[in-house]
């Protein structure tokens, strides 16, 4: 019908533009012809141009909404496309239970796993749990963070420690620089690739390059799951480049971890994910460059060539730790747990903030979880003994660990160390017996030049010690654990104070009850610290 009318009207046009020339003899000429009966079913010839000029019409349409719905599509799949190559993964924890303890490998400090296995550890990657509630992710409260964190750019990047100048070692100390959130983006000027909404979908070519193939001299470290290589983006960014070991369901699993676990989270104090590349069977993260080495590096290894950390550059360190885990743990839903806090996972910058790396063993627990049932992974000295014993894990484990950092930092000795007397080789046990018999001015790393004040050292150690308390249930949140470390209350604020003289306090605690009105307040860390050098040499 539409074409009929089409036809008729095209009929009309045709004999009033011939009217319109003036040429009458010609319009009836032309209408006559029009008019003829051709061998299609009868049709009149300005009736089979009216239908085919009208197919035309409609075959015109067609093709422009389908191309448009395929324009629509191909916006998507960048999206969807890395997505899908990333195994399925459940949205809530699943419990494992441990059934078995089969193994447990104790091994010299670096890199070395505590690992208890459970029979079923083929089916290692459906305990993963990794997918996080967005929408839930950019509540909470952040606010004790100067870089605090916000919706993540389309280049997964918005604020950020901004100087990437390696200063080399600072030996002043330079007060925090506020970190804008104009910070050009260190992927800005790559060409456009697959986003997965927060970061770059990296090539193997790109990470070739950036690598120098990936050759030894450019090689950082490496861990459990991969080897950490130096790169340089070919926008002159710098960049760490974990290429994670093939053939691994542990690897695979770190990697999924990684990337939905904190690709999308965003704090000062957690070293930044920048990218991933998944090519055949390469699983490559591409974080932000750290560029002053590890915490573990600085108390025990290489770094100390470049001196000693002051005690304010540890507090630094520790405080920022403290700050990322309460973020992990208290601001984002569902929550993160480490699993591995150890000094070689504290990354630190060159104004000693602290950034905290190496999710590959975190664990997300679900809004209600109190606690994941999984196989124990951690690292010897550092793992929590409920965890260590019964594999039952929360938050309360990092907590633990973040307990045995405190006090690693502050003496300066390994969590574990087999060379020294007996009583002296579990960390935790031996602090506790030299606080216990009021010796506690003698645990400092003899290598701090300028020794802490002692209400500074109590404080510390206090907070260690109630981190590492035998009884999860009684040991602080990471948020609690901020506020003593920044607190100018000595030791402890004064709520904290009441809620531990009702259940007992330990001897530190008392002590400092004591001594608080005899001491002054000028030496709490934060208070002077911006005038101090953070290295001795
Ligand atoms: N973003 C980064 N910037 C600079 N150096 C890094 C970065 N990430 C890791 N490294 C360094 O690379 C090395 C290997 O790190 P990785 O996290 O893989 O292993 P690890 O922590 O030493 O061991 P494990 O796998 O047992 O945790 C370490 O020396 C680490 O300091």
């Amino acid at each position: 019908m539409i074409l009929l009318v089409q036809g008729c009207a095209l009929r009309k046009l045709l004999s009033s533009f011939t009217h319109f020339v003036g040429t009458e003899i010609m319009a009836a000429d032309l209408n006559a012809e029009l008019s003829k009966d051709t061998a299609i079913f009868n049709l009149k010839v300005w009736q089979v141009i009216g239908i085919v000029v009208g197919l035309f019409i409609v075959i015109i349409l067609s093709v422009l909404s389908l191309c448009l719905m395929s324009k629509k599509k191909s916006r998507r799949t960048p999206d969807k496309l890395p997505l899908s190559q990333i195994p399925t993964v459940s949205k809530e924890i699943k419990e494992v239970r441990v059934e078995q303890v089969s193994t447990s490998a104790f091994a010299p400090r670096d890199g070395i796993l505590l690992t208890i296995q459970d029979k079923s550890s083929d089916k290692e990657s459906d305990k993963v749990l990794v997918h996080l509630g967005m929408e839930k992710l950019y509540k909470g409260d952040n606010s004790s963070q100067s870089g605090s964190f916000h919706h993540v750019d389309r280049d997964g990047y918005g604020s950020q420690s901004g100087d990437e100048s390696n200063s080399g070692i600072a030996t002043v100390f330079k007060p925090s620089s506020s970190h804008p959130t104009t910070t050009p983006s260190p992927l800005s000027g790559l060409p456009e690739f697959s986003h997965l909404g927060w970061g770059h979908w990296f090539t193997l070519r790109d990470l070739e390059l950036a690598t120098n193939r990936f050759s030894k001299e450019n090689v950082l470290g490496e861990g459990g799951y991969g080897v950490v290589y130096r790169g340089r983006l070919i926008n002159g960014t710098p960049v760490a480049v974990k290429k994670l070991l093939n053939n691994l369901g542990q690897a695979e699993k770190e990697f999924r971890v990684e990337v939905e676990a904190i690709g999308h989270v965003r704090h000062k104090n957690l070293v930044r994910l920048l990218g991933y590349c998944i090519e055949g069977t390469h699983r490559i993260l591409v974080y932000e460059y750290v560029n002053n080495g590890n915490l573990e590096q600085w108390l025990h290894g290489a770094m100390r060539q470049q001196g000693y950390l002051t005690w304010e550059a540890r507090i630094k360190v520790l405080l920022g730790t403290a700050k990322a885990l309460a973020y992990l743990h208290e601001a984002i839903e569902p929550k993160v747990v480490h699993r591995d806090i150890k000094s070689s996972n504290i990354l630190i910058d060159d104004e000693f903030n602290s950034k905290v790396s190496d999710f590959g063993l975190a664990k997300l627990l679900g809004e209600g979880k109190s606690h994941v049932t999984t196989r124990v992974m951690g690292t010897f000295g550092y793992v929590a003994p409920e965890y260590a014993n019964t594999g039952l894990l929360n938050e309360k484990s990092d907590v633990y660990s973040f307990g045995v950092l405190v006090l690693e930092a502050i003496t300066g000795r390994d969590p574990v160390d087999y060379g020294r007397p007996t009583s002296e080789v579990n960390l935790v046990d031996w602090l506790k017996m030299m606080v216990g018999t009021r010796r506690s001015e003698e645990v400092v790393d003899p290598n701090i030049e300028v020794r802490p004040p002692t209400r500074a050292l109590k404080r510390a150690l206090l907070t260690a010690l109630r981190c590492v308390d035998p009884d999860h249930e009684k040991r602080p949140k990471m948020g609690q654990v901020v506020r003593m470390l920044e607190s100018e209350e000595y030791p402890i604020p004064r709520e904290d104070r009441r809620h531990r003289r009702t259940q007992g306090g330990g001897s530190i605690e008392m002590d400092s009850q004591r001594e608080n009105s005899d001491t002054d307040r000028s030496d709490c860390p934060g208070s002077r610290s911006e005038s101090k050098a953070y290295l001795r040499t």
